[in-house]
């Protein structure tokens, strides 16, 4: 058993179970939007590897902001693993499980979430020692009635859903048993970001129980 899962945990009790999944083009945007998401309660930040702005990102919330938790998402290869551990990320999500990212990022102590969506994943990612997974693409692969099924098979594993969850739905995610936060984007959707809506981002978040 790797030590991820204990990460997660003593993180997530520092504030809101949830991760916030971020889009962000501009690097002068993550100071503002780590004050906003802070004010509404929300520690954890994924910030997503999907624009060039993501790296500079991480550094300067990781660099400015002790109490928020920055992490990478979207991580798809091991050398993504050096740069965020370089940046000052302090965990990794990927969309899928990977071998070679969960021994980069062990080297790094660095926390792995990896992405699951079948049993079969699951099992692979049990046999590298996670218990600790990303339910993802949540809403398109069953959503809480696939969580409460994997349930019977699988009683140590502890999900965090993400994909497609919503401000409507996401409270019967976090009711199931085996769901200790959920992952989601609309609290601090890209167009937010974009258009500099930091007290839209404060207000969604602080919605959030
Ligand atoms: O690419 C990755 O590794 C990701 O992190 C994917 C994100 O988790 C989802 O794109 C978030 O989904 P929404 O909440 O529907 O926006």
């Amino acid at each position: 058993m790797n030590k991820s899962k204990a990460m997660f945990d003593a993180w997530l009790m520092q504030g809101k179970p949830v991760v916030a999944v971020i889009v962000i083009d501009h690097k002068d945007n993550a100071i503002p939007l780590a004050n906003a998401l802070k004010a509404g309660g929300v520690r954890m930040v994924e910030i997503t590897l999907r624009t060039p702005a993501a790296l500079d990102s991480i550094n300067a919330l990781a660099d400015q902001f002790p109490d928020i938790i920055v992490g990478a998402g979207t991580v798809v290869t091991p050398e993504q693993v050096d740069q965020v551990a370089k940046a000052g990320g302090r965990f990794i999500v990927s969309p899928g499980f990977s071998a070679k990212i969960a021994e980069r990022a062990e080297q790094y102590g660095v926390a792995y979430l990896p992405g699951v969506a079948t049993a079969t994943e699951i099992m692979t990612a049990l046999e590298s020692g996670y218990e600790f997974l990303k339910f993802y693409p949540a809403a398109q692969i069953g959503g809480v009635n696939m969580l409460k099924a994997l349930s019977g098979p699988f009683p140590q594993v502890i999900f965090c859903p993400t994909g497609g969850i919503s401000e409507q739905d996401y409270s019967d995610y976090l009711d199931l048993d085996n769901v200790r936060c959920i992952g989601g984007s609309w609290f601090a959707a890209n167009h937010l970001i974009r258009e500099k809506n930091w007290d839209a981002v404060t207000t969604l978040a602080a919605r959030l129980s």
